[in-house]
């Protein structure tokens, strides 16, 4: 049976959104994003599921550092989960003297912790699962957690549905090594990796190669390439499949201009938006536009 490796331990969101995209898989917890990467990298596990962006704090670095480095792993399906938390406690609110949390999650709850806990000291937890473990132990107090988190850890419930800004979302990859790609849909994302050359317009150029060919960006962050001061590579996410002529004539023209150009995988969108196509860029256009130059090589138009 195949195995999928998640960010846990039990109860993380991760978990969550990896029984959503799971089939018949078995999953198990790893302590960290690296740890569930590395698995599927030395063949103990068939895919990995992480988390990769949230839509209030951002990247998740671990996840983006992960990918660009060592063997190359292909998103495959992504997840997208709403995010409110749960508060988890040994005892009542009012002896709670330090709450922990994955850093994710403590972002996204400030607020309600000023107001709510504002004698309580928040600490950074390797997740939110490993939080309520912590908590089990008599390390700290209090947990934020995944709603799922108290099926499994038999703790104090002091609040549900906590959450700053309301409509939250975290996306999370199932990664799995370079193997057949997942059919095009009309709704993908394709995502790719690049250390654009330091120079003048280095960044532009890589941009204007899916601006022209009227490719619409969902995501783009840097980060900084280790040991290397100043350098950064770049996360580009768009909208389309490398399957469709367009989007393979912007990856050959991105691998063209930047030769370390590392792909990173195309498959459905969880919210299943369909891709913006600009006047003169379906792809029946990029086709019959080919088409036509071919007939012009050839002699064949009047
Ligand atoms: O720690 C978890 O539960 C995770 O899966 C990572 C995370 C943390 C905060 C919001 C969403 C995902």
């Amino acid at each position: 049976m195949s195995r999928i490796a998640y960010f846990g331990p039990q109860g993380t969101f991760t978990e969550q959104a990896a029984r959503s995209l799971a089939g018949d898989e078995e999953l198990f917890p790893v302590e960290t994003i690296s740890a569930a990467l590395t698995s599927v990298r030395k063949g103990e596990a068939d895919a990995a599921c992480v988390p990769v962006e949230n839509s209030v704090e951002g990247p998740v670095t671990a996840t983006l550092d992960g990918l660009a480095e060592e063997a190359p792993l292909v998103a495959v399906a992504e997840a997208l989960l709403p995010v409110h938390f749960t508060v988890l406690a040994r005892e009542d609110v009012e002896t709670v003297r330090t709450v922990a949390s994955h850093p994710h999650a403590l972002a996204q709850v400030r607020l309600w912790l000023e107001r709510n806990l504002p004698e309580a000291r928040p600490v950074v937890a390797s997740s939110t699962a490993a939080a309520a473990v912590a908590v089990q132990r008599g390390e700290y107090d209090a947990a934020v957690t995944a709603p799922v988190a108290v099926e499994h850890y038999p703790l104090r419930v002091l609040a549900t549905g906590v959450a700053d800004v309301p409509d939250a979302r975290t996306r999370f990859l199932l990664l799995r090594p370079p193997g057949r790609l997942p059919e095009p849909t009309g709704a993908d994302r394709t995502s790719i990796v690049a250390a654009a050359a330091n120079r003048t317009g280095a960044l532009a150029e890589l941009l204007s190669e899916l601006a022209t060919r009227g490719i619409n960006l969902t995501r783009l962050d840097a980060r900084p390439i280790k040991g290397n001061f100043g350098m950064y590579r770049f996360f580009i996410d768009f909208e389309g499949h490398v399957a469709e002529p367009r989007i393979g004539g912007a990856l050959a023209a991105l691998r063209r201009r930047c030769n370390n150009v590392r792909f990173l995988g195309s498959h459905p969108r969880a919210d299943g938006v369909a891709a913006t196509i600009e006047p003169g860029a379906a792809n029946d256009d990029f086709v019959n536009a080919d088409a036509w130059v071919d007939a012009v090589r050839k002699g064949e138009l009047a």
